[in-house]
């Protein structure tokens, strides 16, 4: 199948030298069915004989318009339909490290959702292999090095989370960690203890969205309860100057996705961001898409619109790589070239 993808190769000239917006980056919030494109979409709808409730692709698209998270994770949930065999969940995949390499990605650690595809009768093993498989082939293929975190729907229960965590564990799945999405507020990093607990105990990197919609306080707790290594979002963190003074200090990093928080109104406009004020706090911040085919963009084209409306400069956009290097789970060599690369993408720029 030909990708349903396309790259512009958009370019800013400094100068005598000519680089792109996105320094080299690597990738640490990224929900791999939320690069599912609408084209592809209704390429997997075709292939698997499934029939969609949209009549063309621009009915789909004008159902882009979110009013929060939740608007958005109801179409999220319904277009994985169209994913029911390890082909489709490793053609979204490749499809997806295809556009990131081309947009400055070196390094990705991909979330899934497998209770999302367990619940509607695709088997673990699946959804797993298949996103595993185009993984596997992914730095050979497009020189982006990759790891694979399973992420856990907190408005479901925690025996749910834990009889799938259990199954990954005795399928010796490749993964590297565990994380926590879905609907925030109502849903707190408490609920899940156990599960952390377990997933410490098997040797698993643990990570948890909060803050997002959600309190400040789920932070803390996420940070105290659960033993996460970063936190995905954690914008609201702002609201607390005690929690930004630790996170500061322990340098905890945030994964924070700016053109998401617009198109699911966590913030009114980029130009309201707090992203700025983060990074001047001297807070662990990285940029990252989220749910790039759902929320106008990948990782370059949010370091494009940082540009275009906070004026970054290059100074602050390689603070923002290196961050995401030295806040990935990837080894010590993997990062020191990746280090390389963004200081090489800093001579470029010529700044
Ligand atoms: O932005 C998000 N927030 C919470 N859960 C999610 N699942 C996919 N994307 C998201
Ligand atoms: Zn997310």
């Amino acid at each position: 199948m030909s990708p349903a993808w396309s790259y512009a190769g958009r370019v800013e000239t400094f100068g005598e030298t000519t680089t792109t917006a996105a320094p080299p980056v690597a990738e640490l919030h990224l929900h791999i069915e939320g690069t599912l494109q609408p084209e592809l979409i209704f390429a997997l709808a075709e292939r698997n004989g499934i029939e969609l409730p949209y009549a063309d692709l621009n009915e789909l698209r004008a159902k882009y318009e979110f009013t929060d998270l939740q608007s958005f994770l109801d179409l999220y949930y319904a277009n994985m339909a169209v994913l029911r065999t390890e082909e489709d969940f490793a053609d979204m995949t490749r499809a997806y490290l295809a556009r990131a390499a081309a947009g400055g990605v070196r390094h990705v650690e991909v979330m899934m959702d497998p209770q999302a595809h367990v619940s509607r009768g695709v088997p673990l093993e699946t959804c797993v292999n298949g996103v595993a498989s185009a993984l596997a082939t992914s730095a050979e293929e497009f020189g982006v090095s990759t790891l694979l975190i399973a992420a856990f729907l907190r408005d479901l229960s925690e025996e749910s989370a834990l009889e799938v965590l259990e199954h990954l564990i005795a399928l010796e799945a490749p993964i590297a960690g565990i994380g926590l999405d879905s609907a925030e507020v109502g849903n707190p990093p408490s609920k899940f203890e156990r599960l952390y607990r377990r997933a410490a105990e098997a040797g698993l990197h643990r990570i948890a969205h909060a803050g997002e919609e959600g309190p400040a306080a789920y932070i803390t707790e996420a940070l105290d309860l659960l033993g996460v290594e970063r936190i995905d979002h954690g914008i609201r963190c702002m609201d607390d100057p005690a929690v930004v003074e630790r996170l500061v200090a322990e340098q905890v990093p945030l994964t924070v996705c700016p053109l998401s928080n617009v198109r699911l109104r966590a913030v009114d406009t980029l130009a309201d961001h707090p992203l700025p004020a983060m990074l001047a706090a001297g807070l662990n911040v990285s940029v990252n898409s989220d749910d790039p085919a759902y929320f106008g963009g990948y990782v370059d084209d949010n370091f494009e619109q940082l540009v275009a409306i906070h004026g970054f400069s290059v100074a602050q956009r390689a603070t923002l790589a290196a961050n995401s290097i030295r806040s990935s789970f990837a080894d010590e060599a993997r990062k020191g070239e990746l280090l390389e690369a963004v200081a090489e993408w800093v001579r470029g720029a010529g700044e």
